[in-house]
């Protein structure tokens, strides 16, 4: 991922140079800061001294807003700029500590004292401008992406009043150290969001690490997330790291921790506890420099209550809690997801993007998407495969959106009671089929085992109920 983020950013730098608001009172900082700027591929649009800054309204084409930060009265500055969607860069010559993290609580990217050089500056800044590109890049008005306002953020697509909520609340937690836990439904962003806040960290030069603690067959999980040691289990034929290492000063980021095994979650707590853990096999301890994302979609206290969840963990995990809202809560974004995807997937199957029909409009506006933007791709995707004109018609989507509103669940279509092994059957595949066919995600969804779904199709595959 990093290797990515650093070729998109060289094209980039290439292209275009970085729009840069330059908000600094002292003459001498400015003309240093300007050298800096163009060295590392970026153009001063506008200088401002704070005070004015505050007063006034600029920086409007800018990507990238450079603060100079006096005093805690320009803070403010910093929280202006990040919900605007700009990379914000603090710079101070009051050497406080608590003016750094505060900045950065608020959303700067980096901090860097005075005086500098302009080669030094320009060093911090270079990264910072790719990270302005790059968010740059993916507005589609090719403009800055805003927090809030218009425009999208990160890989969302979306403009709605509780994806901007969601955005500003990234960009507000992402550079701190703490646990972020994603709650929200299956297949409404978590992961995105884990990849949102891991980018917009400082953590963003090392590696995301994502791990699907649902996916992965229980007795392997330890092994995933710590690493072994040769010989520590059978087929253990060489030492391993695991996630934690991999991610060492980047993010691990663990799905479906609701799934995590108990035993598993009490070594979790020590890494968030002591930094500390083991290699399977291994006697001695290594230390951990991970930052923890962690998601589910079940309701966490209740897992809590059940005792499937332990309480210790929890609490040191929901330091920043933050939900990824259910898809039919967001409005007309799920109108412009839709042509993003039929964008995507037209461009891949070689086609030109058809258009979407009055009446699907309609009916994508008012269905409830229970598996919420996964279950919009697939549902593009299938239209995208199957339609060969310029328009998708509301025959072209699944069976359960061609009439006005879902056939019901217990009735076949004259009126009979379907056996309950065939509705069973329907139900399991219309969740494996929305999760693209990854079993375990379907039957994490419909919480049961995914050896159940196994069992299950080996029985209808035999013809037995
Ligand atoms: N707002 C959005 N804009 C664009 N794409 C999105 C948006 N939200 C989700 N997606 C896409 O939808 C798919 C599902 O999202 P993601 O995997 O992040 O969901 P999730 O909540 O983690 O799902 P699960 O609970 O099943 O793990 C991904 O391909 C993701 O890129």
């Amino acid at each position: 991922m990093p290797n990515t983020q650093i070729s998109d950013l060289q094209a980039s730098r290439v292209a275009a140079r970085t729009r840069v608001l330059l908000i600094d009172a002292d003459p001498a900082s400015v003309r240093v800061a300007t050298t800096a700027i163009a060295t590392a591929g970026g153009e001063v649009l506008t200088t401002i001294a704070p005070n004015a800054a505050i007063a006034g309204d600029v920086g409007h084409d800018a990507e990238i807003a450079i603060i100079d930060i006096p005093g805690r009265e320009a803070l403010a500055l910093v929280e202006r700029f990040v919900d605007r969607g700009l990379v914000v860069v603090a710079t101070s010559g009051s050497g406080s500590v608590a003016l750094a993290v505060e900045a950065m609580r608020r959303g700067a990217i980096d901090f860097v004292l005075k005086p500098y050089s302009p080669d030094s500056l320009a060093r911090r800044l270079a990264p910072r401008f790719g990270e302005g590109r790059a968010k740059a890049s993916k507005s589609p008005s090719g403009g800055p992406a805003p927090v809030s306002g218009s425009g999208d953020f990160g890989g969302f697509v979306g403009q709605s009043q509780p994806m901007r909520a969601l955005y500003a609340e990234i960009a507000r937690i992402a550079p701190s150290r703490a646990a972020v836990f994603v709650t929200g439904e299956s297949g409404s962003g978590k992961e995105l969001c884990a990849e949102a806040i891991h980018a917009r960290s400082g953590r963003a030069g090392k590696a995301l690490v994502a791990l699907n603690c649902g996916a992965i067959p229980r007795e392997l999980m330890e092994s995933e997330v710590f690493g072994h040691v040769r010989g520590a289990f059978t087929g253990a034929t060489e030492d391993r790291p695991g996630a934690v290492e991999v991610a060492g000063g980047g993010t691990l980021f663990l799905d479906e921790i609701g799934e995590m095994e108990l035993g598993l979650q009490a070594k979790l707590l020590r890494v968030l506890q002591t930094g500390e853990y083991r290699r399977v096999g291994e006697a001695r301890p290594r230390h951990a420099d991970v930052r923890v994302v962690c998601a589910t979609h079940r309701d966490p206290l209740a897992e809590v209550a059940a005792g499937r969840f332990r309480q210790d963990l929890f609490y040191r995990l929901h330091v920043l809690p933050i939900r990824t809202p259910p898809l039919r809560e967001r409005g007309d974004d799920v109108i412009a997801l839709a042509h993003t995807f039929l964008e995507r997937f037209a461009g891949e199957e070689g086609r030109p993007t058809p258009r979407l029909s009055p009446a699907v409009v309609e009916r994508f506006l008012s269905y409830p998407w229970p598996g919420n933007v996964r279950e919009l791709q697939n549902v593009i995707r299938r239209a995208v495969v199957l339609g060969d004109g310029d328009e998708v018609t509301l025959d072209m989507l699944p069976p359960d959106f061609s009439g006005a509103r879902a056939a019901s669940p217990v009735a076949a279509a004259g009126g009979a009671i379907e056996p309950f092994w065939i509705q069973e059957r329907r139900i399991i595949e219309t969740a494996v089929a929305a999760y693209g066919g990854n079993t375990a995600r379907a039957a994490a969804a419909l919480e049961i085992s995914p050896s159940t779904i196994y069992r299950k199709r080996e029985r209808w595959a035999e013809g037995r109920a």
